[in-house]
């Protein structure tokens, strides 16, 4: 058996503390594979929690296959949770541990067969009538898999069940357990901070940032049009371009998109898109350009939709089946903070108010704004000289390497093109890849379908 698991406007706050989980509403469909995603802190393990029974919601509610949840003990719950660190008894074989479930649900029942086919399921035949400490950490947590699986849940809820394990490890695991609940068909909510992970295991990914829910929607939307610049900056590998920009639009001219030293012209006939970009005229926004939207070209190489400009190599990463050039452009960069871990805050300004005017239109719009972005996503004021430094996500980066300058522009090459340090490149950026944020980190291009009349 396997159930919808229904979140509605669910919150939780610990003691006074400011909300953990803030209005989480998710609705998760009968045999689907949902990943939380987020970083450090941001409320994942608290949502798991709460679906299992092992924290009370404080606000909102829970419905399990459309019935209401919140009172029912986890016992009742029908559901096996996977975590971490492989909780498993130590005092007992690792047949006991994987039929320990069974024995509970019935004491004098055969449970041999049951536990032999889940081994076989896990590969772990082997090491049945040895000791959890015995094994290494991947069987540990194949053992634990197999208890949580003996109990026939209709649900599986996994806590960063390979976080303790090494990469190599970490890759088969990940193929194993979406190999394997694609068989059992469970219902499985799966948290990690580790966005590949979550692109490659979920049907549909939820990202989160200081307990609020920032988008859900498959891999390949969430990649494709992020609804915020938190969301963007989350997603993908090497971390997308976010530079500081201005929309330049005379009423008797192009329209360009100004980042500083040069200009992105937006070419005649504009597009919708583009066209909706006229009323930020004079404003601060964010230009996202993820590191294949740009290549190195000529301007008489330029395909449709290609525009030029030009930059200064600053250093190239070699990656074996491409490389990675930063290249200075005279931009600055939007710096998105809490990327790593995001804690829910409530402004003094909200404290001070609160109780005073919560009636008001406007007052509870700007809640809603607030919480729905839990604070500024992305910081676009001059602070003087940026310090020399490696992106944070741009790969690894040891002492001995040259500064990287963190304004620059990451584009993906052939591994074949080897540039120089300081050697001036010509560029080309695909408008089909570039994304727009306003000031508040909201995406604003491509247009949100609600600004098109497009229904989602
Ligand atoms: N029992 C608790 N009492 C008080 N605060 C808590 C408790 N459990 C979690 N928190 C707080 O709630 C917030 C969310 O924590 P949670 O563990 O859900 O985040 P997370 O996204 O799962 O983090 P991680 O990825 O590091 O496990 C954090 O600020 C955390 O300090």
């Amino acid at each position: 058996m396997t159930r919808s698991i229904t979140l509605q406007s669910v919150s939780k706050r610990y003691g006074r503390a400011a909300r953990a989980v803030d209005r989480f509403t998710l609705d998760v469909k009968p045999g689907e594979f949902v990943v939380l995603l987020g970083p450090s802190g941001c409320g994942k393990t608290t949502v798991l929690r709460m679906i299992a029974g092992l924290e009370t919601i404080t606000d909102g509610e829970l419905l399990l296959d459309g019935e209401p949840a919140n009172h029912l003990s986890p016992g009742d719950r029908s559901i096996a949770m996977v975590f971490q660190n492989f909780a498993l008894y130590p005092n007992m074989t690792n047949r006991e541990n994987i039929g320990f479930p069974l024995r509970v649900g019935d004491p004098r029942g055969d449970r041999r067969p049951h536990v032999d086919a889940t081994a076989r399921m896990l590969g772990i035949e082997d090491v049945l009538d040895r000791y959890p400490y015995q094994l290494s950490g991947g069987e540990r947590q194949r053992v634990a898999m197999g208890r949580a699986i003996s109990r026939q849940p209709s649900v599986f809820l996994m806590d960063e069940p390979l976080s303790n394990l090494e990469a190599k490890l970490r890759n088969r695991l990940r193929a194993e357990i979406a190999q394997l609940t694609k068989e059992l068909g469970v219902t499985t909510i799966y948290v990690t901070q580790d966005q590949a992970e979550a692109m490659s295991l979920g049907h549909r990914v939820a990202v989160m940032r200081g307990g609020v829910l920032q988008q859900v929607g498959t891999p390949r939307d969430i990649y494709a049009v992020p609804e915020n610049v938190f969301v963007a900056a989350f997603i993908g590998t090497p971390r997308i371009n976010l530079l500081q920009a201005v929309v330049h639009a005379p009423l008797d001219g192009g329209m360009s998109l100004d980042l500083g030293r040069q200009r992105l012209n937006l070419p005649e006939p504009l597009s919708v898109d583009h066209q909706l970009l006229r009323i930020q005229q004079g404003r601060q926004i964010i230009v996202g350009l993820r590191s294949e939207a740009t290549r190195v070209g000529l301007p008489s190489q330029a395909r449709p939709g290609e525009v030029p400009l030009t930059g200064t190599v600053e250093y190239t990463e070699y990656q074996g089946h491409e490389a990675l050039v930063y290249v200075n452009i005279g931009s600055r960069s939007a710096i998105v903070p809490n990327l790593e871990s995001p804690r829910p805050t409530i402004s003094p300004r909200r404290l001070r108010n609160r109780g005073k005017d919560n009636g008001t239109m406007l007052t509870r719009w700007k809640e809603r704004m607030n919480t729905y972005l839990s604070g500024p996503p992305a910081i676009l004021e001059e602070s003087g000289p940026q310090p020399y430094g490696p992106p944070a996500g741009y790969g690894p980066h040891d002492p001995g390497r040259p500064p990287v300058p963190a304004n620059s522009l990451v584009v993906r090459t052939s591994p074949n093109l080897w540039l120089q340090p300081g050697a001036r490149v010509p560029l080309l950026v695909d408008l089909a890849h570039l994304y727009v944020f306003d000031h508040h980190g909201r995406r604003i291009c491509p247009a949100p379908a609600e600004l098109l009349g497009i229904e989602s």
